[in-house]
């Protein structure tokens, strides 16, 4: 398995602004499967195409295990690099049956061997039966799964996934989702999945580097980057937020309009914002909460429902988090309770 080293790595497109690309660093362990996670134009689509070789990089590196794949004095072309390719959509050849797609990347390997390989990554994307078909006779997820399997036929140290459920509806998203991590996984090939959906990058990477005008801001397992997010950008970007004035006391708790809060880390005393997820608020009595304030609007999701509350002594309201149905309506008062613990930033 080859861990990726991207260091330093610095791209523009012209001489005018800052550039697109401005010294980004990332490590992705062998194996594992990192998401790269960033609003439109923060230079995602640009980083994967100098992994990939169809771009130069201005300055920085790009390691795949041994080899240095771009670097100074050195740029190895794109069909050298071993890595594989899952394209947004429509990658399939589509006057291609889906077996020849799949073994197209396996030139120079004797008939038995390709036919063997092409079966077995058909088996791995749970597609056995379908070589015949056309790309046209299968669904969009099943395409997908298909361009996975092409992109691992030829056994690449590296796969790079470009948003690739992109073109799938929401229904079956999460499922193809886990289909393509699962073999990815069992592959044991390391991947980078680019994508500016916070929910896709959480739920299926082993870990998510957010990228912001062209840096990581943070590189993180899911769940440490949404429980301790490094900054109040990024607890913003990775999920909802609730930010608030806080000055912080010695004792390892901070005071805020909602009350005192348990912090995560004792920083001592000072001031600052304290960042919590609306789940850890929650609905109470007025009699028994320390903080209260009127619900302003409630949004019903189903799983769950969000609740806007205007806080006396807070600016911006809070939302809170609520799971099933929920009884409160805009206009009546209530108490307001946190539980756990929260984040400091300066
Ligand atoms: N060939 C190019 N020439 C000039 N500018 C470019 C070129 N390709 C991209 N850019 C600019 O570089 C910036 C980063 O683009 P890039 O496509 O890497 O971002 P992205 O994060 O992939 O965006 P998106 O999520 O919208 O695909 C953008 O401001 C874009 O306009």
């Amino acid at each position: 398995m080859s861990d990726l080293r991207i260091e330093k790595l610095t791209k523009s497109y012209g001489a005018e602004g800052p550039p697109v690309l401005d010294g980004l660093e990332l490590t992705v362990p062998g194996g594992a499967l990192a998401a790269v996670l960033g609003p439109s134009g923060c230079g995602k689509t640009t980083l994967l195409r100098i992994i990939a070789g169809f771009l130069r990089a201005d300055a920085g590196s790009v390691t795949l295990g041994e080899h240095v794949l771009s670097g100074p004095g050195v740029q190895v072309p794109p069909e050298r690099r071993r890595i594989g390719i899952v394209p947004q959509e429509g990658a399939l050849f589509p006057h291609l049956r889906v077996d020849r797609n799949v073994a197209f990347g396996l030139k120079g390997v004797d008939r038995a061997e390709r036919r063997r390989r092409t079966d077995e990554m058909l088996e791995l994307v749970g597609l056995s039966g379908y070589g015949e078909r056309m790309p046209h006779e299968l669904s969009g997820g099943q395409q997908q799964r298909v361009a996975l399997a092409r992109a691992l036929a030829p056994r690449p140290a590296l796969v790079l996934l470009d948003e690739p459920f992109n073109a799938l509806d929401s229904a079956l998203r999460s499922g193809v989702r886990a289909d393509v991590r699962a073999a990815l996984s069992h592959s044991g090939a390391t991947a980078v999945l680019v994508t500016h959906d916070q929910q896709e990058a959480l739920s299926t990477a082993d870990v998510v580097a957010v990228v912001r005008e062209g840096r990581v801001a943070q590189c993180d397992t899911p769940q440490q980057l949404y429980r301790r997010p490094a900054d109040p950008w990024v607890a913003g970007f990775v999920g909802d937020a609730v930010l608030l004035p806080a000055t912080a006391r010695t004792n390892g708790t901070a005071e805020t309009a909602l009350g005192p809060v348990p912090l995560a880390e004792d920083t001592g005393p000072g001031t600052g914002t304290v960042l919590l997820r609306p789940e850890q608020l929650q609905l109470a009595e007025p009699a028994s909460a320390v903080a209260h304030g009127t619900v302003t609007d409630v949004r019903f999701y189903g799983h769950d429902a969000m609740i806007t509350v205007t806080v006396e002594g807070l600016a911006d309201p809070v939302d809170i988090r609520a799971a099933g149905p929920v009884a409160v309506r805009p206009g009546e008062r209530t108490g307001i309770r946190v539980n756990g613990e929260a984040v400091l930033h300066p």
